[in-house]
């Protein structure tokens, strides 16, 4: 469960992110949608610290984030971005492995965990050893998001994670993804700025302008009764 109360972000004299609040349940998928610059990105890089608010306050689990250090909330909290984010030097076993390794699991676990990503996600086990320059985009997607699902995380962060990808192999993915029954369980933040990915995928949308949320609701609500002429034009673009 993700609370976001109030939170503003101000970079210099601009305001980012503005007095926004917002609530995700367990299991929930919120999609965060607007035009570029409207502050998605920031606000999500809040929830797991990249980024530190001017003002307002964010819990996940009803405790706040700033009573732990960016680094050890990042290993509760899976974050996956445009391509994967993967390190290149690193091999896709490695990759999965570098949450479970830090929390001290054994390497029988984190073996056993990665094969039963990979069979999920319909990678080859020939894939192991191989770099992120040896995988097709699709392919690195689905690590990034074996990465951030390993050691099970009850909150995964999504930025534009279909972005970099073909509409055909993104639909394919997306599918593909939003089917396993893990995420399920998993509260998602996704940021995108694609209409139909948004009704696809979401339980609400929040629709974001110029640092604002200008509606918050399930696809149908925002489609049949939008709360603004923005709204509608936003999603008239679908
Ligand atoms: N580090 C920073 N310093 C100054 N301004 C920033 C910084 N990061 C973001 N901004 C500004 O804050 C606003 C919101 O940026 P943000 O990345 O959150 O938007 P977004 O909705 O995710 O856009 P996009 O879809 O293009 O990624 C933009 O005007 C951006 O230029």
């Amino acid at each position: 469960m993700i609370e976001v109360r109030n939170v503003t972000k101000q970079f210099a004299s601009h305001t980012a992110v503005n007095n926004v609040s917002l609530s995700v349940a367990r299991g929930e998928t919120l999609v965060l949608l607007g035009t570029s610059g409207c502050g998605k990105t920031t606000t999500l890089k809040m929830m797991n610290r990249l980024i530190e608010p001017s003002g307002g306050s964010i819990l996940i689990d009803g405790i706040d984030v700033r009573r732990e250090s960016g680094p050890e909330l990042r290993r509760r909290i899976g974050y996956v971005i445009q391509d994967g984010g993967l390190f290149p030097h690193y091999t896709v076993a490695e990759a999965i492995a570098t949450v479970p390794k830090l929390l001290g699991w054994e390497p029988s676990a984190i073996l056993e965990r990665t094969r039963e990503l990979m069979a999920k996600l319909q990678l080859p086990e020939t894939a192991l050893n191989r770099y992120p320059a040896e995988l097709s985009g699709g392919q690195r997607q689905r690590v990034g998001l074996a990465r951030a699902l390993a050691a099970r995380p009850p909150v995964v962060l999504m930025d534009e994670p279909f972005g970099a990808l073909d509409p055909f192999t993104r639909r394919h993915v997306r599918r593909e993804l939003f089917g396993l029954s893990e995420l399920k369980e998993t509260t998602v933040v996704l940021v995108t700025h694609d209409v139909s990915e948004a009704l696809e995928l979401a339980d609400r949308i929040a629709l974001m302008n110029q640092g604002s949320i200008v509606q918050i609701g399930p696809p149908d609500e925002l489609l049949h009764n939008p709360a603004t002429d923005f709204v509608k034009d936003f999603l008239d673009l679908y």
